[in-house]
């Protein structure tokens, strides 16, 4: 068995407990309100800013050019397509995208995942941070191809284009490519930094269910505005 299905084996019950979470059943039946979009977008936009300079930390951990030219791809990716989900989120709560993009403070759950990738990536080795990076990809691809199965959404759908996005051919290739470094890298690694990539790879799935929760009940400090 190669090193990223134990992984997948290992949080099979978070990705099935993230396809049944309300949030994600609020995107595929189109139930979701307005400020839950919003809060999830204001939220995003400032969690995937973070994603990006973690690349950034791990292209310095790089040991050949073709691993940067990879990240290179995958930052450019989150920088100048990405922004397409969020775009759908905000048509959808009439809003424009641009009024969410400053002024909010992390909420305790994007803080916390920010914080779990980032002291990663200042602490730990290629691999881990290439374990604590997968889950944000692989499980956005898990249940967007769940939705397209069962849904079976055409563009009439509300979410068409968040859909659409994270199950493209171009998501399962980067999901392919990704998890084949990572199993590669693994067959030279240690059982020492190998239980680190558990570790953090199975963190960040949980934070992807808690995000998910952060969304839905507009998560935020007990006393607001304090700080932004
Ligand atoms: C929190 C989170 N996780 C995953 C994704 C999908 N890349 C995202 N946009 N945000």
């Amino acid at each position: 068995m190669q090193f990223t299905d134990e992984l997948r084996n290992l949080t099979d019950a978070l990705f099935k407990r993230i396809k049944r979470h309300p949030f994600v059943q609020g995107i595929a039946n189109e139930s979701l309100e307005p400020n839950q979009l919003i809060h999830y977008v204001q939220q995003d936009y400032q969690y995937l800013t973070t994603y990006v300079q973690v690349y950034g930390l791990a292209m310095a951990k790089c040991t050949n050019r073709d691993q940067m030219r990879d990240l290179h791809a995958r930052m450019r990716i989150v920088l100048e397509e990405e922004i397409h989900p969020h775009i759908n989120f905000c048509r959808v709560a009439q809003v424009d995208y641009r009024d969410l993009q400053t002024g909010v403070a992390l909420a305790p759950t994007a803080h916390h995942y920010a914080k779990h990738m980032l002291s990663v990536a200042q602490s730990g080795s290629l691999g881990e941070i290439l374990a604590t990076l997968l889950p944000c990809h692989w499980i956005y691809i898990d249940i967007a191809d769940d939705m397209m199965s069962r849904v079976q959404p055409n563009e009439t759908h509300a979410f068409y284009d968040w859909i659409r996005f994270y199950s493209s051919e171009e998501m399962h290739t980067g999901l392919a490519t990704f998890r084949d470094w990572i199993d590669a890298y693994t067959l030279n690694s240690g059982e020492r930094e190998r239980d680190l990539m558990r570790e953090h790879f199975l963190t960040s799935c949980q934070l992807e269910l808690r995000f998910f929760d952060m969304a839905y009940t507009l998560e935020d400090w007990a006393v607001r505005g304090l700080l932004v």
